[in-house]
């Protein structure tokens, strides 16, 4: 299979809500045209920045449906998804195939602690449930389940597992994914603050929950560690860590925080949904030096 279409800047797609904090239609088609100006790669669509474990089935669905309406045939499309319980993830992985997503893919179980063999289990459910390429998506810092090399052998024997995204935090854990699935496979950085060290190591593309709020800078990341220039790549790095930090160091969620810089750039998104928290009181008046923060390094590398 050409795995070239998995290559690139990935961005976790954000929830987009209207005032009532409803899914918006037509805010969700905004932030797919603003990403696909950007020149991003593809979308992984309903995932942890999107929210995905504080929404009904329906509200699932209609995020992914509107993505596939905007920029099916334009831009890669992954569809998280993942869901408490099989027959959630099952119902939503037969829709992303019926709407023409590239692949699905899927956090492990959560809440009860799982064995192995039931995430196995859960895993190839859901692959056998459609014909589409499956990503196996590592998260556990959030899951409470750490993916083993043993287990990642015995899912890859299926050959329509294509890849892994990868958001645990030792990087070593993409150098050994990559060394045991080879060249014919596609790990994905997870953490934004170690792109330029994920791909150093082994990962060939990434996904990420920042990127949206700061494509251009990514992108460039990209850039310089495919050109072989790394002492750029180690600076940009450090450049969208010191942006990470600030985004994070505010009292409401990230995703609050980034949509109201993405706010700043003209895209309306709403806020996030309960129990995540909203930006507000002076944690709002910190939002033009963060979006300051990301414009001036876009410039700086700019030229
Ligand atoms: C633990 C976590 O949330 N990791 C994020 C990162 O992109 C993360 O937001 C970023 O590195 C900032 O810490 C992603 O790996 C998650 C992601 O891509 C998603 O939305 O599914």
């Amino acid at each position: 299979m050409n795995l070239e279409k998995y290559k690139g800047i990935i961005p976790a797609f954000y929830a987009c809500y209207d005032e009532l904090g409803e899914i918006s239609e037509s805010r969700t088609k905004e932030l797919c045209n603003y990403l696909y100006k950007k020149g991003v790669k593809g979308l992984y669509v309903g995932g942890s920045s999107g929210e995905c474990i504080y929404h009904s089935l329906e509200e699932r669905k209609a995020t992914l449906k509107y993505v596939a309406q905007q920029l099916k045939g334009k831009l890669t499309l992954i569809a998280h998804v993942g869901a408490p319980s099989t027959r959630d993830s099952v119902i939503l992985a037969k829709y992303a195939e019926e709407l023409g997503y590239d692949a699905v893919s899927a956090i492990p179980p959560i809440y009860f602690k799982f064995s192995e063999s039931s995430v196995y289990k859960y895993w190839t459910e859901i692959m056998d449930a459609t014909t589409m390429p499956f990503i196996i998506y590592n998260i556990p810092q959030t899951t409470g389940f750490d993916l083993s090399l043993n287990l990642f052998k015995k899912l890859i024997e299926n050959e329509k597992v294509i890849g892994v995204k990868n958001s645990s935090m030792p990087v070593m854990d993409i150098e050994r994914f990559k060394a045991t699935a080879g060249d014919n496979f596609i790990v994905f950085n997870g953490p934004d603050e170690q792109y330029v060290s994920g791909r150093i190591i082994g990962a060939d593309s990434g996904i990420g929950g920042t990127y949206a709020v700061m494509p251009e800078l990514f992108l460039m990341a990209e850039k310089f560690v495919s050109a072989g220039d790394f002492a750029n790549a180690r600076k940009i790095q450090h450049d969208i860590n010191d942006i990470i930090v600030a985004l994070c160091s505010l009292n409401g969620s990230l995703y609050s925080t980034i949509k109201e810089v993405l706010k700043q750039n003209g895209v309306h998104i709403g806020s996030v949904r309960a129990p995540l928290e909203p930006i507000s009181g002076d944690d709002l008046n910190k939002i033009a030096g963060i979006k300051a923060l990301i414009d001036n390094a876009i410039q700086k590398y700019k030229g």
